[in-house]
């Protein structure tokens, strides 16, 4: 577990490591929560300091508010296309570059942006990195209508893979049930350690009333991983294949 007084530096180190990698002309998707916040601060220095010509898309209304009020231009998703690159933090990186993410809620559009991109590069601190993913419990993104019945089918699908939970519905404070973007809500799955996520992610995704789950596999191609002392360790797709 990474010491949280150190977080911010690992997560600035991270930050400008991934905003070396943009390039002038790109079509650039921003990721959501702490560490993108950071790496979309340090991505307005550089186009403000270097003039940079950059297309923009987001994948939440959170992401997109922060870069207009730094002066950044966001686009729809579909205004731009196809995307160069898209850089986004997580909740977990295994060592095959497998993810968890939507610790934030917003992994539907993280998730339609960073396979909408050329390359998807991951921003985190090293408290992400784990051996094996699902101690961070799995969100998974379903419609409102009927959401108890896709909670119980979400229940006999784990029950198959030999994984026992009850799903949770994620919750504001005053007890209503968080929102999506989507306006959907969240289940997180306690799982503790997924064995074969590319079965769970068949099995979730096969569900109706599931729009989307929180295992991103084979679509990260590098993670950095910032360290407190300003440095980065870099783990790419290319060493695994
Ligand atoms: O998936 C996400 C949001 O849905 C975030 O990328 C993930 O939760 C990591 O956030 P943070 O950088 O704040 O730890």
């Amino acid at each position: 577990m990474t010491d949280p007084t150190t977080i911010d530096l690992s997560k600035d180190a991270a930050a400008r490591a991934a905003v070396a990698l943009v390039e002038n002309g790109m079509k650039l998707g921003l990721g959501t929560g702490s560490t993108a916040k950071v790496f979309v601060d340090r991505l307005a220095e550089r186009v403000h300091a270097e003039g940079m010509d950059l297309r923009l898309a987001s994948t939440s209304k959170a992401t997109a508010d922060q870069a207009r009020s730094l002066g950044l231009v966001v686009e729809e998703l579909d205004e731009l296309g196809w995307l160069d690159l898209t850089i986004d933090g997580a909740d977990e990186v295994d060592p095959d570059l497998s993810l968890i993410k939507g610790g934030g809620a917003a992994h539907l559009r993280e998730k339609i942006v960073a396979t909408a991109s050329d390359r998807m590069v991951v921003i985190a601190d090293q408290g992400k990195v784990v051996d094996r993913l699902g101690k961070f419990k799995l969100p998974v993104e379903v419609i409102p209508f009927g959401w108890e019945s896709t909670r119980t089918h979400i229940q006999r699908a784990l029950a198959e893979l030999n994984m026992a939970d009850r799903p949770v519905i994620r919750r504001e404070r005053d007890g209503q049930p968080i929102r999506t973007d989507e306006n959907n809500y969240i289940l997180d799955l306690a799982l503790e350690e997924i064995h074969d996520a590319p079965a769970l992610a068949s099995a979730l995704s096969a569900i109706a009333g599931v729009v989307e789950h929180g295992l991103f596999l084979n679509i990260c191609n590098l993670a950095i991983i910032g360290r407190p002392d300003g440095s980065v360790v870099e783990l790419r797709r290319e060493d695994l294949e």
